[in-house]
């Protein structure tokens, strides 16, 4: 079973991993369950001066999640994770933890939000403090082979069709969407996304008002490889579940083979 935690993470790390101890709580017995996290659930910072702080001590979070792995028996998709590089950046990463407590992937976010909301409200520069990632991910697990993005990364098409011509069937694409542009185009997307890779997509997002002072769309949301939307949290905290059907994947693929249609030529590349 896989299942996506609504989260309002706010400006404390050590806060944040006390939230997600408590919902852990409350998910179903199943196992192998995989538990994915939205973007920035381990720290929602006011600047990324702050954010990066965190980036420089980030051993000491990595050793509590892999513990909690460890005692739950869970898979960990941990959304965003800020990871220090030498340039006094960080990368957004999506780590991958097996229910050993250890990372199996790392995926760092490629496409970065900088971006001005039409309300007037938001001027966003990620790349101030983030570096991008130049590498897709694509990892093998007992629920299937997961394909990693992050976010804003949803905007572009063509790293899900790449993800999905290495080999993924599930997508996790943990967020932190802008409240605007969540109601103009997050459902649209991730149906999209799924239909065009005939893959789940599996979102699991921050919500309501945190911290920082920022307001984040929620909605987390699973997908089916056919586009039914199969569960949907719109507000507040808590999870919403499915059990992938790989089956019905690969018969949706086999009798509408578009990637093996597929004639434009940077998709063949
Ligand atoms: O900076 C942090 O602490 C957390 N990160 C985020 O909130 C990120 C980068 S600012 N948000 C997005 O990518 C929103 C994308 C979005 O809303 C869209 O594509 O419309």
């Amino acid at each position: 079973m896989i299942v996506a935690l609504q989260m309002c993470s706010g400006l404390s790390a050590d806060a944040n991993i006390e939230q997600f101890t408590q919902q852990l709580q409350q998910l179903p017995a199943t196992r192998p369950l995989l538990v994915c996290l939205p973007e920035s659930f381990l720290v929602f910072s006011k600047s990324g001066q702050q954010t990066l702080a965190i980036a420089k001590q980030i051993d000491m979070y990595l050793q509590q999640l892999s513990n909690l792995c460890r005692q739950y028996d869970i898979w960990l998709a941990a959304g965003t994770i800020p990871i220090a590089t030498e340039h006094d950046k960080y990368f957004a990463a999506s780590l991958l933890f097996n229910n050993q407590g250890d990372v199996v992937a790392q995926y760092n976010k490629m496409h970065l939000f900088d971006v001005d909301v039409a309300d007037g409200t938001g001027a966003y520069r990620e790349s101030h403090f983030t570096q991008a990632g130049n590498d897709i991910v694509v990892v093998d697990s007992p629920f299937g082979k997961i394909g990693l993005t992050v976010c804003y990364d949803l905007r572009f098409s063509g790293l899900f069709s790449a993800l999905q011509r290495a080999g993924a069937e599930i997508i996790l694409v943990p967020s932190a969407f802008t409240t605007v542009t969540g109601a103009a185009h997050w459902q649209p997307l991730l149906t999209a996304r799924a239909i065009e890779t005939q893959s789940y997509v599996i979102a699991a997002a921050q919500a309501g008002l945190h911290e920082n002072g920022r307001a984040t769309y929620g909605h987390s949301i699973i997908i089916s490889p056919w586009g039914d939307v199969l569960s949907e949290l719109a507000n507040g905290t808590g999870f919403i579940g499915c059990q992938p059907d790989l089956n019905r994947l690969h018969a949706i693929r086999r009798d509408m083979p578009v990637q093996s249609h597929q004639r434009f030529r940077e998709h063949l590349l």
